[in-house]
């Protein structure tokens, strides 16, 4: 058996990205200590790492930001999705450097450290985007080592045998528990909106991995938010007396989710709930509609790609973050495609046309990127009673 050849790792690498065909890209370590196994995608956006960074959906993932300057503004403790970083680890191109904003209250490097995340810079990461836009989404082992002792049979081998993200369930490794939410948008000097008020309509979030801003966001369009559990039943959602039941975002391959998503999302369907989704949320609605997801060469992780909303011909900037798609071909008769990617043609929305449920690939609550898409908000809200 031909026994596979590594490179010598460079004086002065502390960090490795060893991709399952072999490959290793060396740059230098920050933040955590260790080796993290996982998919590799490449984001797009110019800002908004902190947001991204903690973006649940992220989870069993590795960021190559295709941004060269990460990190420069540090993090703080507003710019987060949810706590902690979700996302395994980032590849960037340049040091991170001293961070210069007034909000910032710890660097990038040591709130890796803090949180557990791995990075390397100095890492040419057009080629890496290349590469994943030529060959697909690679799965890989991140590693840093201060001492740049790196065994990389062993790190392939954990490449090689990762099973990959189709079929993955994350959902449930990162919802959270059930809880009343306070807090619209954030805005300069003002911090979270406060959103109180009983006679509002009555939103149940379920969370399978949501971002915050997607909760401030209904809080901003008028509603009244409860989060529950991705695991809640339709007893339990029920029990909550909704006027509407929205569908989060979240982690790994839809088709996965087993019995706590999909057949509860059908069950809502059934009893003609009134019902928004957004990304994964909106790839298990048309899963309980009947269609079907697939998984996506390269995905799309950026904060401006265009959509098209078909009926109204106009063109929305969108943020998106996403490696699997429902697939418009499989929708049945009662289910339209309302919004479509601008880059590839893939599939961006879905409505139904006799429940008022609806859906959308792509990210209204920004965070980071544009908000052309608030008006979902205010249209699944402005629809509750
Ligand atoms: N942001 C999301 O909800 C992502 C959904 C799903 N995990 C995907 O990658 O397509």
């Amino acid at each position: 058996m031909a026994t596979a050849k590594y490179p010598i790792t460079p004086k002065g690498a502390t960090g490795v990205l060893v991709l399952a065909d072999g490959t290793c890209v060396f740059g230098r370590g920050f933040g955590a200590v260790g080796d993290a196994v996982g998919e590799v995608c490449f984001n797009t956006a110019i800002t908004g790492y902190q947001e991204i960074m903690t973006d649940p959906s992220y989870a069993g993932q590795i960021i190559t930001f295709t941004f060269p300057h990460i990190g420069n503004v540090g993090t703080n403790p507003e710019d987060v999705e949810r706590e902690a970083p979700h996302a395994l680890g980032c590849i960037v191109r340049e040091d991170v450097t001293e961070p210069s904003n007034f909000r910032n209250v710890q660097g990038f490097d040591a709130w890796m450290a803090q949180t557990g995340r791995i990075g390397i810079s100095g890492v040419d990461t057009r080629a890496l985007t290349r590469r994943i836009r030529m060959q697909g989404a690679p799965n890989a082992v991140i590693a840093h080592d201060p001492a740049g002792k790196f065994d990389l049979a062993a790190l392939h081998e954990k490449a090689k045998s990762w099973p990959g993200l189709v079929g993955m369930d994350l959902a449930i490794s990162v919802t959270g528990a059930q809880r009343e939410w306070a807090g619209g948008v954030w805005s300069l000097g003002q911090g979270y909106a406060q959103g109180e008020g009983s006679e509002k309509p009555h939103v149940v979030a379920i969370d399978y991995g949501a971002k915050d801003n997607i909760f401030r966001s209904l809080v901003k369009a008028g509603a009244r938010v409860t989060v529950l559990p991705a695991t809640a039943s339709y007893e339990d959602i029920m029990a909550l007396n909704p006027a509407g039941v929205f569908l989060s975002n979240g982690p790994g391959d839809p088709a996965a989710t087993g019995e706590y998503a999909v057949p509860v999302i059908r069950k809502l369907l059934d009893a003609n709930m009134t019902i928004f989704g957004i990304c994964l949320g909106h790839q298990m609605l048309a899963l309980a509609g009947g269609a079907k997801t697939i998984k996506m060469h390269q995905g799309h992780r950026g904060a401006n790609h265009p959509v098209k909303h078909l009926e109204k011909g106009v063109v929305e900037i969108t943020s998106m973050n996403h490696g699997f798609a429902v697939d418009a071909k499989t929708l049945p008769d009662n289910v339209v495609e309302t919004h479509v990617s601008l880059f590839d043609g893939s599939n961006c929305g879905i409505a139904f046309t006799d429940r008022q449920a609806f859906g959308v690939q792509y990210h209204p609550e920004a965070s980071p990127g544009p908000q052309d898409s608030f008006y979902l908000f205010e249209k699944f809200v402005g629809g509750l009673r």
